[in-house]
């Protein structure tokens, strides 16, 4: 039964890219509800990262119709702060006005760097850096976030510090979040819907029972990771065929 509520706030259409004669792209379809999480898994090379720059505005040769809220924010694995500024002017970047400060602030609270706004991104862990690259993309209270492999260069540790911070972050704030990754454990831990590329298209989708951030340890997740492998397996015959 759909609800009431499920409103979409991402739509891709039959999106189609190439590069040259090769087709990366051949007609993706996806849509993500208000407040949705979902992650999108593929191997490399599927064109995750080309979907991601296409719903983003950032590329616009392509074929399809995308509908997405004008208020959306991305963050990459490559978190590119400027390194000749201090953190908190690095997370106002682009905002104006006398509020941008305090906004600045709070976002840098969020993240868990209250004291570190004075700081030269040099001076902080690859942990910290893309703390301030999610407190760069929150401040301007997006509605959607666009994340592609944001935490793919940390180290396990840090990065399920991380998954329990922005499963928490955009849970308090109905983030309606696309995350792009080939680890299909932080998909499994941080989505409600998974969905997996190959060969230019969606190929499966499969959604995953709340509560989120959820334990990777457990039955459930063990049972839901088995049938991801194997859909991802599948696809390598299907690809090799
Ligand atoms: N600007 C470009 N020019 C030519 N080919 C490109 C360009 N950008 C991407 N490609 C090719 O398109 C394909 C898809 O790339 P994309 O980065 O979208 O994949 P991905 O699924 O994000 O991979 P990864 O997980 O390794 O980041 C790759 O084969 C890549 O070489």
């Amino acid at each position: 039964m759909t609800s009431s509520r499920a409103v979409p706030m991402i739509t891709a259409t039959r999106i189609r890219r190439s590069y040259g004669d090769r087709a990366v792209l051949a007609g993706v379809d996806l849509s993500v509800d208000r407040g949705e999480f979902v992650a999108v898994i593929g191997r490399s090379g599927a064109g995750k990262t080309t979907l991601l720059r296409i719903l983003a505005g950032l590329d616009d040769e392509f074929l399809g119709e995308v509908a997405i809220s004008p208020r959306l924010s991305v963050m990459f694995q490559d978190a590119r702060l400027l390194p000749w500024q201090r953190v908190a002017t690095n997370v106002t970047l682009g905002l104006r006005g006398g509020e941008a400060p305090a906004a600045g602030a709070r976002a840098l609270a969020e993240v868990g760097l209250a004291n570190r706004g004075r700081a030269w991104p040099r001076e902080l862990s690859g942990g910290e850096v893309q703390r301030v690259a999610l407190a760069r993309a929150l401040v301007r209270s997006p509605e959607v976030l666009l994340l592609d492999e944001p935490f793919g260069a940390l180290d396990a540790l840090t990065r399920s510090q991380m998954h329990t911070l922005l499963a928490d972050l955009v849970g308090r704030h109905a983030t309606t979040t696309l995350l792009v990754t080939h680890d299909l454990n932080e998909a499994l831990v941080l989505a409600d819907r998974v969905l997996t590329m190959n060969g230019g298209v969606v190929t499966h989708e499969l959604p995953v029972p709340a509560p989120r951030p959820r334990d990777r340890d457990t039955a459930q997740v063990a049972a839901l990771r088995a049938r991801l492998l194997t859909s991802l397996s599948t696809q390598v015959q299907e690809g090799s065929r």
